[in-house]
């Protein structure tokens, strides 16, 4: 495969997941123009899964202007993002949707959609803020394929206009989910606060549920939200399940949220009303750190299930992780991490402020 054919394939069949699903290690850098309204879009493929559209024709002057980027797949089989990013990226080919932002979009482990799995050899969404490169260093493909990421998200960043830096990495749970849809907010650092205008957003998407984190991690959107100030989240929109299983109404709102972010289009939000969110704060994360891991409730329990103070939630070797509030609920719990990982989260009802 050359450039040539890269342009060609996309100009045609205007479907770049399916080019990253048959070339899942390798695709030419390729840029060409694409005019499918009469305004100029700049299309730049710069590997697979990795693709950006720039407006040649500005429609926002430079306060307005906003750099997106939306990630999926960094777990292979959660395939509803997936599906959301391949819809966008068609629509802007075919110039049903407008562009007035710059846009990357990163399909992120493209190995792991084609094995239909959260991943191949190491979860990629503990690999970010440099943790790739940490011993052992880059000793397979998910630690190259999240560097790789970092660098392009950088010089995404980094060319852009620095006005207002978004990155919105979408997952889907592995659990069924007392609240579908929710949101991680990573942590912020110095002055930097919580802001309305995100939540609101996130509302629009039907996400009414937020989880503050309240300490540093090697996520895809904490490096975002950190490295270059972009209001990032990781944002989970229902339950995991394979292609063609996805129920399109329950994901219509954060399809078309995302698409008149990346339009230019009003995006209809309401007025931050703090009544309308169930905003928790993560208040333990228990890592796995012995063989003998064990939780202590089903499969089936859900996310954000309550718990009572006193009430054990895992084994680890010797050691006995309890709920310490009542009211403590469990978000995440995977007993099956590999060692040193974080195998269960728990979280408790805050109330913020935000600005
Ligand atoms: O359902 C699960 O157990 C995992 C779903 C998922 O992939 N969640 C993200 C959350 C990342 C964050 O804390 O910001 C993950 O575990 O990577
Ligand atoms: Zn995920």
């Amino acid at each position: 495969m050359h450039s040539q054919d890269v342009i060609e394939r996309l100009s045609s069949s205007h479907d770049f997941l399916a080019l990253t699903r048959q070339y899942p290690d390798f695709l030419p850098e390729a840029q060409f123009v694409i005019s499918p309204n009469g305004h100029d879009i700049n299309v730049v493929v710069t590997d697979t899964g990795i693709i950006s559209f720039d407006p040649v024709t500005k429609h926002v002057d430079n306060q307005s202007a906003k750099d997106i980027v939306l990630s999926c797949a960094v777990h292979g089989n959660e395939t509803a993002p997936i599906e959301i990013c391949d819809a966008l990226i068609k629509s802007l080919f075919k110039g049903e949707l407008d562009l007035s932002h710059r846009t990357l979009f990163l399909f992120g482990n493209p190995d792991a959609i084609n094995n239909g799995t959260r991943f191949i050899e190491e979860n990629m969404n503990r690999l970010f803020m440099g943790a790739h490169s940490k011993a052992p260093g880059l000793v397979n493909k998910e630690r190259k394929r999240a560097k790789q990421l970092e660098d392009v998200v950088t010089q995404f960043f980094e060319q852009g206009s620095n006005n207002h830096n978004i990155h919105y990495d979408l997952h889907t749970a592995i659990r069924g989910s007392y609240h579908q849809k929710f949101a991680v907010y990573p942590l912020l650092h110095g002055d930097k606060t919580w802001q309305k205008s995100q939540f609101e957003f996130l509302l629009a998407c039907g996400i009414d549920t937020v989880l503050l984190s309240e300490s540093t991690t090697t996520t895809f959107s904490y490096f975002s939200s950190t490295t270059f100030d972009a209001d990032a989240f990781t944002i989970e929109l229902g339950k995991v399940k394979p292609f063609g299983e996805n129920k399109q109404s329950d994901f219509e709102q954060a399809h078309n949220t995302l698409a008149r972010l990346i339009s230019g289009a009003d995006m209809q939000l309401k007025p931050y009303d703090a009544s309308q969110f169930n905003i928790f704060t993560i208040h333990q994360t228990i890592n796995r750190h012995h063989e003998a891991f064990s939780l202590s409730f089903d499969d089936d329990v859900k996310n954000f299930t309550p718990f009572a103070k006193g009430d054990l939630l895992a084994t680890d070797g010797d050691v006995k992780h309890v709920a310490q509030q009542d009211g403590e609920a469990i978000i995440f719990p995977n007993a099956n991490v590999a060692i040193g990982q974080r195998a269960l989260l728990t979280v408790v009802k805050t109330d913020i402020e935000p600005v």
